[in-house]
């Protein structure tokens, strides 16, 4: 009894959507069968009075079969959603909290701005956790000046921020936010001496901002002209303290880089960091932050040790993942920000199997479970260096009755900073298994992901913890360019993972639970399988309707109704997965453009990546999300207007599509007397045009910057009329072989 009162976390099932969600998954299913034996059943016909042509039939129906497969996968995530809630206020005394290190990740002060990445850095150090407890490492791939500068000022200010935040209990540690109009955290009443302390406080802001700014000019030039630096610069490890106010530890990592070595990436950074960290504070576990994520909210710790601190779970967790959530989203979203599918829907669906993914950003990652069972099994001496390297003291740390080296005040002796640079150079990891089967894991651009999967098929679980309150906020991305390129490499990083023989549909199945397998396949895979069978569904149809091949039944048809029962069904089922969620209609309709746009575009590029590095004849690469904010694109996006100052590649796929759904739509509208044998082409081609109707409007009415440009919908006009015209012409021989059989029956007859 008093244990369960006692309890640190607990756990939520709606039962209500439980039952909808199988019920609805149980219907669609049987629709879907009815399909499957509608398409096999053609291919039983006499091929002399097939109304279509055999190929286009296959993969239309193979387009369906994609699109099945993929949606069965994805009902795992349906099947047993759960929410978390937790009591931080039933946590033992501080001095029983075990220690955490916090790791943030930047690679370019261009693209990152460096007031923004020393504002998380500021607001990690403010987390609501014992001071000597808490570690904040920043890894800076730039390897820049101004970042290092950035580090020794944000010491320098946190001297005061931190004691201000302590002693009013402001909620908003992000200095930047704070300062902000909107913070909530002064709503209420205030006293003058608080005020007059904020005023204060805010102006030695303003200073340290204006240093950073004016700093960033002087280096600027040397920093950022300078590539050299960028990619070939030694190991440089800092520690920073300020002995006058009891404050976490600062240590700044900046890893070495040669052109002759890959870096790796993010993972390569985050396990530079392990490995410095570990004979520093070593702390049993790990936040990491991308360097936009700031801590929103001081308590994520607290919350996440309810997990930790509970010993019935603890030693099976590898991660508690809180969601990435964004400060700067519009009223609209029009890019979908708020990531809303994966972060209010499948990661609670996941969580009620065996743990979220590995979401890159905001999660507590327990330490040891990143270096694998090696440990514990014994392993001789030798055999740990063939591991992880050379480093003695490194090795020891994995023990489990290290000392680490900050001392009780906080501060760090120089021995551990001499064997921190040998542990940051990029020849440590040669020979060892780093990023093979110890630390985050290089096989993919989406090392989060796959990292994560690999945990949970060693059996580790995940948590997934979605306070009210945002733990973390970053920035989203806020112009179409950016969306397609960032979705881009995450397809690339997913399908990697989805066509090696990791394929969680082989690999993981006997490793996992079974529906946990099931999720992570669909990850992985849905690039690629939206990208084959989306393009088909945009094209073919459309195509058959001008050259007057149906592919779908006639309306009094009474397969007719299959059809159209699949296509409510799926839409209904996303509409109500929205609604719950707090969407709208508007968001509906976001989000079936989207998944169309992407899946034309940045899929297709990011499968063929994947492929093509699969094949060895390209390499792994890294495109930064940017996170420097314009006035004129912001400006679209707050009015809700889709930005198409996109790259010409990104582009023409989706344009090209959208003119040939035009075209064939206005000929289904001539051609309407026989509505009962077009009318799902014509229907499909509406469908398509009213979702995107943005991209018309692009075409034709907008006149301002972010239309689309002339010189693209030249380009993709000329290849929806080649692709007419190659249809027009392959339906010719189709008939002609068809009449030609004709005759040659009807003569022998004769
Ligand atoms: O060589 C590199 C490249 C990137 N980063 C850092 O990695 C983070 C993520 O990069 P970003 O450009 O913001 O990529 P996003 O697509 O916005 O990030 C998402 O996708 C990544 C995987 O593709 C995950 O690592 C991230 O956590 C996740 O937020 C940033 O802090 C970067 O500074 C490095 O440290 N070194
Ligand atoms: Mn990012």
């Amino acid at each position: 009894m008093m244990e369960k009162s006692l309890r640190l976390h607990l756990c939520h099932a709606p039962k209500l959507q439980i039952f909808i969600n199988r019920s609805h998954g149980f219907l669609h299913s049987v629709a879907l069968i009815f399909l499957i034996y509608h398409r096999t059943s053609f291919l039983f016909q006499d091929p002399k009075t097939r109304a279509a042509p055999l190929f286009l039939w296959l993969l239309v129906f193979a387009s369906e079969l994609l699109l099945s497969l993929i949606w069965l996968l994805g009902q795992a995530f349906h099947w047993l959603p759960v929410s978390r809630t937790v009591f931080p206020e039933r946590l033992p005394k501080d001095e029983k909290l075990p220690p955490v290190d916090v790791f943030i990740c930047t690679a370019d002060p261009d693209k990152e701005p460096i007031v923004d990445v020393m504002n998380t850095v500021l607001s990690a150090m403010a987390l609501d956790y014992p001071a000597q407890k808490l570690h904040v490492y920043l890894s800076d791939d730039g390897g820049a000046a101004i970042t290092l500068l950035g580090m020794r000022e944000a010491c320098k200010f946190a001297r005061y921020w931190l004691p201000f935040c302590k002693r009013f209990g402001i909620k908003t540690r992000c200095p930047k936010a704070y300062f902000s109009s909107a913070s909530d955290d002064d709503s209420s009443y205030r006293s003058d001496e608080f005020m007059a302390e904020k005023q204060i406080i805010q102006d030695k802001y303003e200073v340290f901002k204006e240093s950073l700014l004016r700093s960033k000019e002087d280096l600027g030039f040397e920093d950022t002209n300078n590539i050299t630096t960028t990619r070939d610069h030694p190991a440089l490890v800092e520690v920073m303290q300020d002995n006058s106010y009891e404050m976490p530890l600062l240590v700044y990592v900046s890893r070495e880089k040669r052109p002759s070595h890959p870096h790796n990436f993010k993972a390569g950074a985050l396990n530079a960091l392990l490995r410095v960290s570990g004979v520093i504070s070593n702390s049993p576990y790990v936040l990491v932050l991308d360097c936009d994520m700031y801590c929103n909210d001081p308590t994520s710790a607290r919350q996440a040790m309810c997990f930790y601190l509970d010993s019935n779970i603890s030693p099976s967790i590898a991660f508690v993942q809180f969601p990435q959530r964004f400060r700067n989203i519009s009223k609209t979203d029009i890019y979908d920000g708020q990531m809303r599918s994966t972060f209010k829907i499948l990661w609670h669906g996941m969580d009620g199997l065996k743990g979220p993914i590995l979401s890159g950003s905001g999660f507590y990652m327990n330490r040891d479970c990143l270096y694998g069972n090696f440990i514990q099994e014994g392993n001789e001496l030798t055999e740990l260096k063939n591991l992880f390297g050379l480093s003695n003291e490194f090795i020891k740390s994995l023990g489990r009755n290290y000392k680490a080296n900050v001392i009780s005040d906080g501060s760090c002796s120089s021995t551990p900073l001499k064997e921190a640079k040998l542990l940051a150079s990029c020849f440590y990891e040669s020979h060892t298994k780093w990023g093979e089967e110890v630390g985050f894991l290089y096989q993919s651009v989406a090392e989060d992901f796959f990292t994560g999967y690999m945990l949970h098929c060693k059996g580790w679980i995940s948590v997934y913890l979605n306070p009210l309150r945002p733990q973390f906020l970053g920035t989203c991305v806020t112009s179409l360019n950016d969306l397609l390129i960032q979705g881009t490499r995450w397809s690339s990083g997913l399908v990697d993972i989805g066509i090696s023989s990791f394929c969680p549909l082989i690999y993981a199945t006997l490793r996992m639970s079974f529906l946990e397998s099931l999720c992570y396949a669909e990850v992985s895979l849905f690039p690629l399988f939206y990208s084959l069978s989306l393009w088909c569904f945009a094209i073919i149809p459309q195509l058959g309707l001008l050259s007057g091949i149906s592919l779908y039944p006639e309306v009094s048809n009474s397969f007719f109704p299959i059809f159209a029962t699949i296509f409510l069904s799926a839409l209904s089922k996303h509409l109500y997965e929205v609604l719950i969620s707090g969407g709208s209609i508007q968001t509906w309709r976001n989000e079936q453009r989207l998944w169309m746009m992407k899946s034309i575009s940045s899929h297709v590029y990011g499968s063929l990546d994947a492929i093509m590095k699969r094949l060895g004849v390209r390499e792994a690469s890294f495109l930064l999300t940017n996170k420097v904010e314009d006035d004129e694109k912001s400006k679209l996006y707050q009015m809700g207007k889709l930005d198409f100052q996109t790259s010409t590649r990104l582009l023409v796929p989706v344009v090209t599509v959208a003119i040939l759904n035009v075209v064939s739509f206005l000929v289904g509208v001539v051609r309407i007397k026989e509505w009962n044998k077009i009318l799902v082409p014509v229907f499909l081609s509406f469908y398509i045009l009213v979702i995107n109707y943005a991209i018309i409007e692009g075409i034709i009415i907008r006149k301002d910057k972010g239309r689309i440009p002339a010189s693209v919908t030249l380009l993709s006009t000329l290849i929806s009329f080649s692709l007419i015209l190659l249809s027009l012409i392959g339906s010719i021989i189709f008939r002609r072989s068809i009449y030609g059989q004709w005759i040659n029956k009807h003569s022998r007859k004769a």
